[in-house]
């Protein structure tokens, strides 16, 4: 019974026409707290966005209502024409896939058993994988280059290799839309910028011909990755979008100060012709300031110093 539902269901599902995801003025209540409060956004196949934010912000919890683990007490999700809150897990699992922070994984699985969950939502009547989801799975494996992990169980490998194995898992699942809870915690540099530059090319590109150009969402803290690989910036503060638009836009000293309670000032270019975001360390009131100049003299002088790539 359960497995014809799924069939059917599976047949409604054409991700490949999914163009855009919408949020529109979603609210979360947990625990009587407004932790969203009328958040609206979009991300497009062929998009990066970067969700940012001090600490409490709601990042997470906007991931989770929209890949479904919670249910917004107010507005909606779309993918299309699809709506979200109405989809199947079954559904969903072919549009969205989630790499979830470290902390809220089960670690009893090898690495190989992991990632070919990501081909749950395509298994055949009886739930096997076919050779073509193995297949898929090693070719996920191979582009985080985690093949030599293949036998190892997930409590046994270090944060950055597990980060890799949830990436993997996600690309297995092959959908249009990613979202990621923080992927470059635990990630050494190399890791972080090749990591990165390869969610650049699946949302330029797509991981492979058949499968072009990904949307992909992802919580980051580090302001310099989000101004070199995001196309829009989604700035939450206790619950609210402070800010929404291109890294331009919202990557602000003023702003960005004022949104983490730290004076973060925003440098000269770096050889790649992007700005550097630094933030200052507090002084003895707790406040911060850059070093012989009082803060608002230094930011307007960063800002009017420093320039965004064409
Ligand atoms: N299940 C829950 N019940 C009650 N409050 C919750 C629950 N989950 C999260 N919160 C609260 O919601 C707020 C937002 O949490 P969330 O994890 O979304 O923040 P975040 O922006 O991802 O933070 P961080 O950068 O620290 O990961 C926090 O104040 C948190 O304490």
């Amino acid at each position: 019974m359960n497995l014809n539902v799924r069939k059917m269901t599976s047949a409604l599902v054409d991700p490949e026409a999914a163009g855009k995801l919408s949020v529109e003025h979603v609210t979360v209540v947990l625990q009587g707290r407004r932790v969203l409060e009328d958040i609206s956004l979009s991300l497009e196949r062929g998009q990066i966005v970067a969700l940012i934010g001090p600490n409490g912000a709601g990042k997470s919890t906007l991931i989770r209502a929209i890949s479904g683990v919670l249910t917004p007490d107010d507005g909606k999700i779309h993918i299309g024409d699809v709506d979200l809150g109405q989809a199947s897990p079954w559904q969903r699992a072919r549009y969205l896939a989630v790499v979830p922070q470290i902390s809220q994984l089960p670690t009893v699985f090898t690495v190989w058993q992991t990632v070919l969950l990501g081909r749950t939502p395509y298994l055949n009547i009886l739930g096997q994988t076919s050779p073509q989801d193995e297949s898929i799975a090693r070719q996920a494996l191979a582009q985080v280059e985690a093949t030599h992990l293949s036998e190892r169980r997930l409590d046994e490998l270090s944060g950055g290799e597990v980060q890799r194995v949830l990436l993997a898992r996600a690309l297995a699942q092959q959908t249009p839309f990613l979202l990621l809870d923080e992927p470059t915690t635990h990630l050494d540099w190399q890791y972080q910028v090749t990591l990165l530059a390869h969610l650049r090319h699946l949302a330029d590109n797509g991981a492979t011909s058949s499968f072009p150009r990904r949307g992909v969402l992802m919580v980051l803290h580090d302001l310099n990755h989000a101004v070199r690989y995001a196309d829009r910036v989604a700035l939450l503060v206790a619950g609210r979008l402070w800010a929404w638009g291109t890294p331009q836009e919202v990557l602000q000293p003023e702003v960005l100060s004022r949104a983490f309670g730290v004076t973060i000032v925003m440098t000269e270019a770096a050889p790649d012709g992007y700005p550097l975001f630094i933030p200052l360390p507090p002084d003895e009131d707790g406040m911060t300031t850059a070093p012989g100049l009082g803060a608002e003299q230094w930011l307007s002088s960063a800002s009017s110093r420093s320039s965004y790539p064409a």
